[in-house]
């Protein structure tokens, strides 16, 4: 069961989580702007934008990562990036975002210059992790175990940054037998979905650079954080 410590741990992290959203005026402009792709894609730009912004956020409050090794806190910020970002999107699109603001979202990323190829795998994986019915604490966790991952490149110090994964996959595991008792595999398909998120992020890649080729213009913090 759950120990005291872990119980703080989970509630450190979680409130984190809630408390960094994405600003309302951008989710408010989803509603408002008009349906060019031009428009959609400038859209797109701005909520990728604050969602890096918030990720930077949340990183900052997970227990231990502040004493990690600086360069190797940056290193994990952007080789985890993109697989946040989908998971944020993921169970924003599942859950969070009031009725309708769902349908207008999806229409805009479907019409921002995304080639199909992307869009198929994007949505089948926000269908994957909606139906698994991650309460918040869980949402929290995957995603704090999804940027402690050791293996990114040039992380210098993976034991560090394993010893604090192997702390959240610990809480993670508990909670999801907590939470799932009806499932024991309810864990394994969590992390089952971290896979997922991995050939996500290569379609990410190209997803980019199509849309420089196309000459669209990133915000400076996307430039930085995805080295483009
Ligand atoms: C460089 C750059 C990147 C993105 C991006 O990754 O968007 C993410 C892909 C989907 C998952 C999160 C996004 C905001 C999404 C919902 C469009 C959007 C605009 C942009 N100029």
């Amino acid at each position: 069961e759950i120990t005291k410590e872990q119980q703080a741990l989970m509630k450190i992290i979680t409130d984190a989580y809630n408390r960094h959203q994405i600003p309302q005026d951008v989710a408010k402009k989803l509603l408002q702007d008009q349906y060019s792709a031009e428009e959609n894609f400038l859209l797109l730009t701005e909520m990728a934008t604050s969602q890096v912004q918030v990720l930077v956020e949340f990183t900052k409050n997970i227990p231990g990562f502040l004493s990690l090794d600086r360069e190797d806190q940056i290193a994990l910020l952007k080789g985890s990036a993109v697989e946040a970002m989908f998971l944020r999107s993921a169970q924003v699109f599942s859950r969070k975002m009031p009725s309708g603001h769902t349908e207008v979202l999806e229409e805009r990323i479907r019409k921002s210059g995304i080639s199909e190829e992307f869009i198929t795998p994007m949505f089948n994986f926000y269908k994957s992790i909606g139906e698994l019915h991650m309460v918040q604490e869980e949402q929290a966790l995957l995603t704090t175990v999804t940027i402690l991952t050791p293996d990114r490149p040039y992380v210098k110090d993976q034991q560090a940054v394993e010893r604090l994964q192997e702390t959240m996959l610990d809480v993670l595991r508990k909670l999801c037998v907590l939470q799932h008792p009806q499932e024991p595999q309810y864990f394994a398909r969590l992390l089952g979905r971290l896979t997922e998120l991995r050939t996500l992020s290569h379609y990410h890649t190209e997803m980019l650079a199509s849309w420089r080729m196309n000459d669209h213009k990133f915000t400076p913090l996307l430039c930085e954080i995805w080295d483009v």
